[in-house]
């Protein structure tokens, strides 16, 4: 593979962006080497600026579950930018998603549209505190729920990556009222509820971790969550700016049968364009401006591109009874066939997969937290990372991510890069 115009592109990004990328997870710091410049994309594939094809596990970090430049959700775009770009004004599209995301998704009566998962979140807590006038929030060591000041405590995903899960930049103030707990750990969760009596507006969790590689649940672990909420007055916020709309039409709330009091959506619900939002029952969104006096806007906020692009998605989700039935059996065989190449190379690793959320750890131990992900072996995933990519075969470049499978990828696709992990096995 031949990278020359990725290199110089970089070069020339340096000058003038910081580390030359606009998300920091997009650079190769943590594996070494330079970020690969994409020139355009289709179905499972990316075609780089220097002409070279990958198989793409990353899929803009979640968003095309259906493969790049997905004929319905590029027509919707294309028409509806003929018409005006921003309105600042209602329009009709964004009743038609939001009634379309009311019905697939339980327990929800009314759902606001922002522009990013960041953002999402960052409301939803908000609107936490409002409803219930408590201030302290329980997340997760490991989880990543966007850049706001309150979630950059533990930070997964380029925080960690990173090596600064606690940011500069958070006061004490903030970082005060944001208590951490050790995921898949209701004990932990327990403590600091009686330690903090009335204190706690919400609880807010990635119910499939997908910040630190991919991380189920435990059995009755979200289950017990919701009791401890229930019997506290605390409100349970599931963030499935991941898994919504991918593990399940319903998200993780339908996959696992159990109801989140708030639930914050990003990626696959904008089709690729930016989009988040953060829906409730009618009791809690009542509380939100102009309804109540929860502040929260945009200028942006429901852009009729956006807005065009998430709902040709959502339908096309909607519509597909077999999706998700094929995006399992498609993870599915890449676990196995991953599995049986590594074992046969005799290299220790754990894989969690949840739907088409799987990950690929250098450990011999369960990966159950934040903790046991960063035991693996990162040395190894360095090589493994860069071995991949010489095969044409692009994975995030850090060990806390998880790869996000598209029904675009076929089982040829998936045979080429269980080959390919087999070449790179030899060489770990
Ligand atoms: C679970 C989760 N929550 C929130 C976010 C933040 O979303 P965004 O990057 O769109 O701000 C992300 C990813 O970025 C995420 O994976
Ligand atoms: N796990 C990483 C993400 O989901 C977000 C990508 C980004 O921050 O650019």
């Amino acid at each position: 593979m031949n990278y020359t115009r990725s290199s110089a592109l970089f070069v020339k990004a340096e000058q003038v962006i910081p580390g030359g990328v606009n998300s920091p997870v997009r650079a190769f710091k943590a594996v070494g080497g330079i970020p690969v410049f994409v020139k355009e994309a289709k179905g499972a594939y990316l075609y780089d600026e220097d002409g070279n094809r990958l198989i793409d596990y990353i899929n803009s970090w979640g968003p095309m579950i259906l493969g790049h430049a997905y004929k319905p959700v590029v027509d919707a775009v294309i028409d509806k930018a003929k018409k005006g770009t921003s309105f600042g004004m209602p329009t009709e599209i964004e009743t038609h998603i939001a009634e379309l995301a009311v019905t697939m998704v339980p327990n929800i009566d009314k759902i606001r549209f922002v522009n990013s998962g960041t953002e999402a979140c960052m409301s939803a807590v908000r609107l936490a505190r409002g409803f219930t006038g408590k201030d302290k929030i329980i997340k997760f060591a490991g989880c990543y729920h966007g850049h706001s000041d309150s979630f950059l405590i533990q930070a997964g995903s380029g925080a960690v990556t990173f090596g600064a899960p606690n940011s500069p930049g958070v006061t004490q103030g903030t970082a005060k009222d944001t208590l951490l707990a050790r995921y898949n750990d209701i004990e932990n969760v327990k403590q600091l509820i009686d330690a903090n009596p009335n204190e706690i507006a919400c609880i807010i969790l990635e119910p499939v971790a997908g910040n630190m590689g991919c991380i189920p649940p435990k059995e009755n672990f979200l289950k017990d969550l919701r009791h401890l909420c229930d019997a506290h007055n605390i409100l349970l916020i599931f963030d499935e700016v991941m898994t919504g709309f991918r593990l399940a039409k319903g998200g993780a709330q339908e996959r696992f049968n159990i109801n989140a009091d708030i639930v914050c959506f990003g990626k696959v619900i904008g089709g690729g364009l930016p989009v988040g939002a953060f829906a409730a029952r009618n009791e809690i969104m009542e509380h939100l401006a102009p309804l109540g006096p929860v502040y929260q806007a945009g200028t942006l906020s429901g852009n009729p591109l956006a807005m065009a692009a998430g709902l040709a998605m959502l339908r096309e989700i909607h519509n597909d009874k077999e999706l998700f039935n094929r995006l399992e059996e498609k993870t599915a065989y890449l676990h196995k066939g991953i599995a049986e190449v590594l074992q046969a190379n005799n290299v220790v690793h754990t894989i969690n997969r949840v739907g088409s959320m799987i990950s690929v750890h250098f450990d011999k131990d369960p990966v159950v937290d934040f903790d046991s992900a960063a035991k693996g072996n990162n040395e190894t995933f360095k090589k493994f990372f860069h071995g991949l990519l010489n095969e044409g075969v692009y994975i995030a470049p850090s060990a806390f991510e998880t790869w996000f499978i598209t029904d675009a990828l076929s089982y040829e696709d998936l045979d080429e890069t269980i080959a390919a992990v087999g070449v790179v096995a030899k060489t770990l």
